[in-house]
């Protein structure tokens, strides 16, 4: 049968999510974040992009805020809208390129979870996909995950070919909350891996052209499951207290 040197396609596909995971590890390890360039190759790369530039033309994403254009916060001049999103779980019509995407950066993750302890990864969100529509938008700086929401690992994949940082827009990451940031090109067919919570403070520079991305965030199982317990106490709680607030007694008030 068709084995190559005594591997089969399936092995040698194997060892290159075994040796790309490692190396993901490693450099997350000792850095924080990492970027694997041409992840999934430019044509694949290139429909997931027309996908998404499809669900743009769709109006599938929601309106971004209503933000002033001249940065001084005034909201005398024109409003534009700034960072615009879509979630998507990858069974949509027309996402074929974006759910393989999704199980692709699946399977990385699965290999990297074997080699990380201090995580069992075993779930994610649905897939972010994220439309800058230039003008100067931005996203200020932030946590993703700062109170242990559950969210382990951030990835963001890049989908602008061409793109220069005179087009600003580049994701300045803060790894450690070092002074100078870390600039990073959101361009085609990038991923960026980088820990959620307090490690990776980080920003978008004001973008001056279309910039997209798809966000996926990965929990921690155990992480995830306190989180959750957690947000159900605090329902009960507000479910008691608004019981006794219109005084009716089943709050258990005598
Ligand atoms: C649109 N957008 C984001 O772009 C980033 C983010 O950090 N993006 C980094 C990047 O695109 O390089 C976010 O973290 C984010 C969080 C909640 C809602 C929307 C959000
Ligand atoms: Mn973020």
């Amino acid at each position: 049968e068709n084995r190559l040197n005594g591997y089969t396609p399936m092995d040698l596909l194997q060892n290159r999510f075994f040796e790309r995971a490692e190396f993901v590890v490693d450099t997350l390890r000792k850095q924080g974040y990492c970027y694997l360039d041409d992840f999934h190759g430019e044509d694949i790369a290139l429909k997931i992009l027309s996908e998404v530039k499809n669900l743009h033309h769709r109006e599938k994403f929601t309106d971004g805020e209503l933000v002033s254009s001249n940065g001084n916060g005034s909201m005398l001049n024109k409003k534009i809208r700034d960072d615009k999103i879509a979630w998507i779980d990858g069974k949509e019509e027309n996402c074929q390129a974006i759910s393989h995407h999704m199980t692709t950066v699946n399977t990385l993750i699965r290999f990297c979870n074997g080699l990380i302890e201090e995580y069992d990864i075993e779930h994610r969100t649905k897939a972010m996909v994220a439309c800058y529509p230039g003008q100067g938008t931005c996203y200020k700086r932030h946590v993703d995950n700062p109170n242990k929401d559950g969210r382990c690992i951030t990835t963001l994949y890049y989908l602008n070919p061409g793109w220069t940082e005179e087009k600003g827009g580049m994701l300045n990451l803060y790894p450690g909350g070092s002074e100078e940031p870390v600039k990073i090109l959101p361009r085609l067919d990038r991923l960026l891996l980088f820990w959620s919570d307090r490690r990776n403070p980080h920003e978008v520079a004001p973008s001056h052209d279309v910039r997209y991305a798809i966000t996926l965030w990965y929990f921690d199982k155990n992480e995830r499951a306190r989180f959750r317990k957690k947000q159900e106490e605090e329902e009960r709680k507000k479910a008691i207290f608004s019981g006794q607030e219109n005084g009716s007694n089943e709050g258990g008030g005598n």
